[in-house]
């Protein structure tokens, strides 16, 4: 049998060299004060048990990975028919790219780059009367955390700083790609991303995509077995930005970074894993995430290909 805790004892210890390597986010001031130095690592196997190891009681905000449960919540809702809305195609581009979005009349390459998670909020906010509430809803069935909650400092940082976004939701609404009022929408955006947890719960809470859908923790059908397989496909090819490539090629499993250091990736079947460490490199993705990734797929031999 896999011995899960020793792997990830000795990831933590391989990272430690390069925890200081990398910039925390700091276009967002509530999040530029997080500290360097922090690692945590967990697994959730699809048998419902969950490793950790490193700062396992460390919460963070969950930044760009929560792009995955709107885009999960919007299929269980509109399924097929979002994609008149939002592409399936790599971007190629930055998380917060406007150019593109002009170019391509106001319809996102893609759900996990900014644009695309603002459109899918957008839609998901026709459909629901209370989003936020849904929401932390979904992440506490699925972690087991009845009192997971929103960090307010961080929302209401993102919010105060909010330009760049709020430029690519005028954008979209100047194309007729945007159906309610943008400020509304961009509110629960940020509190979407501004959603706390530990690297567990993390872990536990996407471990509907290793497990055909179904979530280990609370045994809910989260969604169908094909959808996932379309989900983990998209992750793969746009999960990580302008950086997909090189995560494919270094680490080899479907994965969703964001700017607070978090990344989630998959290995059907077997295990959801989440990292986090704060350090981030040019893109916006974790140094040491990414290296922690890349080892434990050489010493699991996970990498899907
Ligand atoms: N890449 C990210 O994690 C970006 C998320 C962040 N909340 C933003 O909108 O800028």
């Amino acid at each position: 049998m896999t011995d899960y805790q020793s792997i990830l004892e000795r990831t933590v210890q391989h990272v430690q060299p390069i925890l200081q390597h990398g910039k925390v986010a700091d276009y967002i001031p509530a999040l530029a004060e997080q500290q360097l130095g922090q690692f945590a690592i967990a697994i959730q196997t699809q048998t419902g048990e969950t490793y950790s190891a490193g700062a396992c009681d460390a919460k963070f905000t969950v930044q760009s990975v929560s792009k995955v449960m709107t885009l999960t919540l919007a299929l269980q809702r509109y399924g097929d028919d979002l994609w008149q809305r939002v592409g399936k195609e790599p971007s190629g581009t930055a998380f917060n790219s406007l150019t593109q979005l002009e170019f391509e009349n106001g319809i996102p390459r893609n759900p996990f780059i900014n644009a695309g998670a603002i459109v899918t909020c957008d839609a998901l906010y026709s459909r629901l009367s209370a989003p936020i509430h849904t929401m932390l809803e979904s992440y506490r069935l699925q972690t087991g955390n009845p009192k997971l909650g929103v960090n307010k400092v961080v929302a209401q940082s993102e919010y105060e700083h909010r330009y760049r976004n709020a430029a690519m939701a005028y954008l979209m609404k100047s194309f007729g790609n945007f159906n309610n009022e943008v400020e509304e929408v961009l509110w629960s955006y940020f509190n979407f991303c501004a959603i706390e947890l530990t690297v567990s719960e993390l872990a536990k809470c996407f471990s509907y995509l290793s497990n055909g859908g179904v979530c280990t923790q609370s045994q809910q059908q989260v969604l169908p077995a094909k959808q996932i397989k379309q989900l983990n496909s998209l992750l793969f090819t746009s999960g990580l930005y302008d950086a997909a490539g090189d995560f494919g090629y270094r680490v080899g499993m479907p994965g969703k970074s964001g700017v607070s250091g978090a990344i989630i990736a998959v290995v059907p079947g077997r295990f959801t894993i989440a990292v986090w460490s704060p350090g981030l490199d040019k893109v916006g993705n974790s140094v040491a995430g990414i290296a922690a990734l890349e080892f434990l797929a050489e010493e699991l031999g996970t990498a899907i290909f």
